[in-house]
C-alpha cells in the first residue's frame, strides 16, 4: 500500500481534453480523499472561477519575483501566460492528509519529474483534434486566436503523451462516463482506495 502523502497525482492533457470535468467528478465522489493543488496563473479568470479555489490569479511581475525566490515547484508559459505550482499549494493539501492532485501543463510535468515529488502521472487524451476543437468552441472560453494556440500546443502535447514511459496511464476521453470509470479504477488501485 502506498503512503497517502507520498504520491501526488499529476493529471495532464491538452486544453479541452476534459481534465477539469473528470476531476470535478472525482472531488464530488470523494470529497474527503483528494485535495486540489491550486495553481497560480497570470491569465484572466473565466466566468465562475474563484481566486484561491480554481487558481490564484496573479500578475506577471509578482509571480516572476516569487519564482526567483524559489517558491515554485514548477512553472510553465502557456498561451502567453505564466502558470505554476507553489510549494505551499502542495503542502497545504498534504497537511490535510488528502491525496494531492495537480492539473498541470506538459512543461510542468517534466519539471515535476525532476523534483522530489514522487508522483503518479495520468494523461487525458481527446478522441481526435477535431473533437477537441469542437469541445473548446462549445465551452465558449476561447477567442479565435487562443483556440488556434491551444490546438497547436495540443499537437505537441499529444506527441509527448504517447511516448512510452511518460505517463502511468493514458485515458481517452471519448465517452465521459467510461473515461471517468478508468480514472477511478486506476486511482483506487494505485492508492488502495475502496470504491
Ligand atoms: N467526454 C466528453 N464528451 C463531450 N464533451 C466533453 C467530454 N469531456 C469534457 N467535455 C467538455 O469539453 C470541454 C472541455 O473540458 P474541460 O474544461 O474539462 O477541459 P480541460 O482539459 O480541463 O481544459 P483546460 O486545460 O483548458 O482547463 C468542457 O466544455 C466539457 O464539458
Amino acid at each position: 500500500m502506498l503512503q497517502k502523502d507520498c504520491c501526488p497525482l499529476v493529471i495532464a492533457g491538452p486544453s479541452g481534453s476534459g481534465k477539469s470535468t473528470l476531476l470535478n467528478r472525482l472531488f464530488e465522489e470523494f470529497p474527503d480523499k483528494f485535495g486540489f493543488s491550486v495553481s497560480h496563473t497570470t491569465r484572466a479568470p473565466r466566468p465562475g472561477e474563484e481566486n484561491g479555489k480554481h487558481y490564484y490569479f496573479t500578475s506577471k511581475e509578482v509571480m516572476q519575483k516569487q519564482i526567483e525566490n524559489g517558491e515554485f515547484i514548477e512553472t510553465a508559459t502557456y498561451s502567453g501566460n505564466l502558470y505554476g505550482t507553489s510549494k505551499l499549494a502542495v503542502e497545504n493539501v498534504q497537511r490535510t492528509g488528502k491525496i494531492c492532485i495537480l492539473d498541470i501543463e506538459i512543461e510542468g510535468v517534466k519539471q515535476i519529474k525532476n523534483s522530489s515529488l514522487n508522483a503518479r502521472y495520468i494523461f487525458i487524451k481527446p478522441p481526435s483534434l477535431e473533437e477537441l476543437e469542437q469541445r473548446l468552441k462549445k465551452r465558449k472560453t476561447e477567442t479565435e486566436e487562443s483556440l488556434r494556440r491551444r490546438l497547436n500546443t495540443a499537437k505537441i502535447e499529444l506527441e509527448y503523451g504517447k511516448q512510452p514511459g511518460n505517463f502511468d496511464i493514458v485515458i481517452e476521453n471519448d465517452n465521459l462516463g467510461k473515461a471517468y470509470e478508468k480514472l477511478r479504477e486506476f486511482i483506487s488501485y494505485k492508492w488502495n482506495i475502496n470504491t
